[in-house]
């Protein structure tokens, strides 16, 4: 292969030869004929010299206002060095791969690599790749692109919609994306910075309020996953109404019982009463839109200045086991509870958030979790929790999460899993709530 390299060139490499080759010449050129001139005291270094220097440094000028333009140096110098280490990188990768079209350039065959273009975010930190579609059969997979990014990963990859481009989202491997809180004071200054009806997860993850799922084995972050997001919703200029559901009784159902005893059950039938309520109020709110809706077809709760209603359903799983005991009827009568505001909530401001350690069929219906527009996985689970959680065919990444770390899918945001990192909270959290309370 590197035989094959070094016999073929890009029309890049060839005009860098050339430019390369004139500048030398030029060079030693007007050094001779300053050695002859001082030898024979001519005279006519006074005439060529600043000719020849002014060549010389015009092309040098031109060369670099190239590499500024082609490598975005308005965005600073870092920026532009990041930029071109990085095409580079992938223009190798591409020769290496032979991932290229023949083409001929003054009879002479050349590769024409694909087109390459990035734009850095966020302090280089994350950045999009598009790579030019050359419709080679040859497979442009993430791995392939991974290996000529350096510390860049691939996160996501999609073709774009004119089919042109793949695209690539990426981001530095050594940022940390998690978000660390000493005080619930440093918490509260970030989270009002947060935009109306959104949640933040990570540095660069946020995502607006609807029913979801949060998966992950015992010990994987969950419960501190949801607790920030709880005191984000009890710090928030909009009104949250939260509801607890824990059949386990645990950690959770005491910060639960804080924030509002009255909302807060813990043994199957006070959940079953919970649900019938939380149920009575949404229908109660559907009258009451649909008068307002006369004035605002598209409108949700939000456009009128409406609470969420988010009920935390913790350990739903062994919920549903329980449910599974009781007669059909009853059964019946439950899951049209769940699946009602899981189906009509979103317009309303109702929302079930389902938290479990997996989440297959059995554990939870799947015509429930399909309908759940935002998943979270967190920790390393099993193949089997990514794929009935994120679908089967899905690429999950094989990475060694740590605690509150994870994959989820949200519309709009992550059509794909992604990766997210909830805060790390190094404060005490009962005591946060009390003094929220
Ligand atoms: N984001 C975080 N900030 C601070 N500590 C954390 C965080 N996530 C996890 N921890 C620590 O890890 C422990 C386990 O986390 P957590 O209770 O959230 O796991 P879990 O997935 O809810 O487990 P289980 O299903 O057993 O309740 C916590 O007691 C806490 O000490």
């Amino acid at each position: 292969m590197s035989i094959r390299n070094r016999t073929i060139s890009t029309s890049r490499i060839q005009n860098g030869i050339f430019v390369y080759t004139a500048l030398t010449f030029l060079t030693i050129f007007t050094v001779i004929i300053s050695i002859i001139d001082n030898l024979l005291n001519i005279g006519v270094t006074k005439y060529s010299n600043p000719f020849l220097i002014t060549i010389i440094f015009s092309i040098i000028t031109v060369q670099i206002l190239i590499w500024m333009i082609r490598n975005k140096g308005n965005r600073g110098i870092r920026y532009a060095f990041t930029h071109y280490s990085t095409v580079l990188n992938l223009r190798k990768t591409f020769l290496d791969s032979t991932y290229y079209n023949i083409r001929f350039h003054l009879n002479k065959k050349i590769a024409q690599l694909p087109k390459i273009k990035i734009d850095f975010e966020k302090g280089l930190s994350i950045g999009k790749l598009s790579i030019e579609n050359i419709h080679l059969e040859k497979d442009l997979s993430s791995s392939n692109i991974s290996i000529a990014l350096n510390r860049y990963v691939v996160e996501r990859s999609y073709l774009s919609r004119d089919e042109k481009y793949y695209i690539f989202e990426i981001y530095d491997s050594n940022i940390n994306r998690q978000l660390t809180f000493e005080s619930l004071d440093e918490f509260q200054e970030y989270s009002l910075k947060i935009e109306e009806q959104h949640l933040f997860i990570d540095k660069f993850t946020k995502i607006p309020m609807h029913s979801s799922l949060f998966v992950g084995q015992t010990g994987s972050g969950k419960t501190y996953a949801l607790y920030s997001l709880i005191l984000q919703m009890l710090l928030q200029k909009e009104l949250y109404n939260l509801y607890f559901a824990d059949p386990k009784s645990s950690s959770l159902s005491v910060i639960g019982e804080k924030i509002t005893a009255h909302n807060s059950a813990s043994n199957f039938n006070e959940i079953v009463n919970l649900l019938e309520d939380f149920n009575d109020l949404m229908n109660q709110y559907k009258f009451e839109l649909k008068e307002k809706l006369g004035t605002k077809l598209e409108a949700t709760y939000a456009d009128f200045a409406n609470p969420a209603h988010v009920l935390i359903f913790d350990e739903f799983a062994s919920f549903h086991t329980e449910l599974q005991t009781k007669d059909k009827k009853k059964r019946d009568e439950v899951m049209s509870l769940i699946s009602q505001v899981v189906l009509q909530g979103r317009q309303l401001g109702f929302f079930i958030w389902f938290v479990m350690q997996k989440s297959d069929s059995n554990l939870i219906p799947t015509y429930i979790r399909e309908n759940l527009p935002v998943k979270f996985v967190i920790g390393n689970a099993e193949t089997q929790t990514n794929k009935t959680a994120f679908g089967t065919g899905v690429d999950t990444k094989e990475k060694n999460f740590q605690l509150g770390e994870g994959l989820f899918v949200c519309p709009l945001i992550a059509n794909q899993p992604k990766l997210c990192h909830f805060s790390y909270l190094d404060f005490n959290i009962l005591e946060a709530v009390d003094s929220l309370n």
